[in-house]
């Protein structure tokens, strides 16, 4: 297994678009580690797959430099970059049994007939397919001709990284989350570096270890779950992540606090500087509602409550902005009601980026 450093990728479809300055991919520039779960997550059209294709060598990026383990790849055709791919559809052949599907790689690699069989018994015990091992793969359900391309993947140890491109996309809602677990639990057992892609939240979230953001040709974000929940380097990100969003709310700076319509916010910021657009970001999770003329609260305007199971969100407008909060079981809802933000989950940002925290 390897990391794959992105070294100032760029990617522009043709050399119009390019000099139009449209780019696929505006400038990537991270470090994939070695052994890492990445979830590439985003809206269509932020580059997901162009990134992921770059990888695999389908595409050559128009700049910069892609390498494996320090090894410059960029150039490399995808047959010789040793990498395993798993697509939205199970790519494995019909005629052959299960067992014969999962042995495939390794025979075209010629490893030894006993590391094979050694081999493709351990991964039909972890994908629960040992019982069908000598059925043909013609015969089986979707969930399982795609638990084969994951095995397929991970029964050879000489990969540099096993790329999923959105594999779930058709497989049965209910057996999505059996097949997630299973890749986390190989994941942890095998310690390949996987990189997967999705436009699902959960998926992303429950999957990785790292999620990569991506906003318009860009990656906006690489964190823990934990980290694009409490700490959203970027508006998008705080509004992508999380059901509702971040609410993000417009604001001016003022002597070290936000001011917003009908008050003000102590901030842990440091002075925005010059930025054309400030925003304060709140999570609803962390949002209460008190009575009207509390301390430090900011007075709202209740559109509707929505029952959501044991808890219920809280549609309203502080002044002409949209806001939202979780209201815990139990909560009252005040006839006249205003707002408090938790003190140090409020973050601010400047031109949509976060700004750091005052020393
Ligand atoms: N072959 C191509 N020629 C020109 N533009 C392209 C081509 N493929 C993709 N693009 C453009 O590049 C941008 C990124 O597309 P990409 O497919 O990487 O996004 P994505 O995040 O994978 O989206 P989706 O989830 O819909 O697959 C989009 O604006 C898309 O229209």
């Amino acid at each position: 297994m390897a990391k794959i450093q992105l070294d100032h990728i760029r990617h522009a479809y043709t050399p119009e678009l390019a000099r139009a300055g449209t780019y696929a991919l505006r400038e990537v520039d991270h470090v994939f580690e070695d052994g890492g779960a990445y979830a590439l997550l985003g809206p269509s059209g932020c580059g997901k797959t162009t990134l992921l294709n770059i990888i695999s060598g389908l595409l050559i990026p128009s700049e910069g430099r892609l390498r494996f383990g320090g090894r410059d790849v960029t150039d490399l055709a995808p047959e010789a970059r040793n990498i395993a791919q798993v697509f939205q559809f199970p790519v494995i052949y019909d005629t052959m049994t299960v067992a014969e599907n999962l042995a495939f790689p390794l025979r075209n690699r010629k490893v030894q007939e006993a590391e094979i069989t050694r081999r493709v018994a351990t991964m039909l015990d972890r994908l629960a397919l040992t019982p069908k091992a000598n059925r043909k793969a013609r015969g089986l359900t979707a969930d399982e001709k795609q638990k084969i391309s994951l095995g397929r993947g991970l029964v050879r140890n000489d990969v540099n990284a096993i790329l999923f491109d959105e594999p779930l996309t058709v497989i049965d809602p209910q057996m999505k989350w059996v097949l997630r677990s299973l890749l986390k639990e190989l994941h942890r057992e095998f310690r390949a570096t996987m990189v997967y892609v999705t436009h699902d939240q959960t998926e992303a979230l429950t999957f990785a270890e790292k999620v990569v953001v991506m906003y318009e040709g860009q990656v906006v974000q690489i964190g823990t779950p934990k980290e694009l929940f409490e700490r959203p380097r970027h508006t998008f990100v705080g509004y992508f992540i999380g059901s509702p969003g971040m609410n993000v709310l417009p604001c001016r700076i003022e002597n070290g606090r936000a001011i917003l319509e009908g008050g003000s916010v102590e901030t842990r910021s440091a002075a925005p500087g010059a930025a054309r657009k400030i925003e304060l970001g709140v999570r609803p999770e962390f949002v209460r509602l008190v009575p009207q003329g509390s301390e430090g609260s900011l007075p709202i305007r209740i559109d509707k409550i929505e029952d959501i199971g044991a808890e219920r969100i809280v549609r309203a407008r502080l002044g002409a902005d949209k806001l939202a909060a979780i209201l815990p079981e139990g909560a009252e809802v005040p006839a006249d009601a205003a707002v408090r933000f938790e003190p140090g989950a409020v973050n601010l940002y400047a031109d949509s980026w976060l700004v750091a925290e005052r020393d």
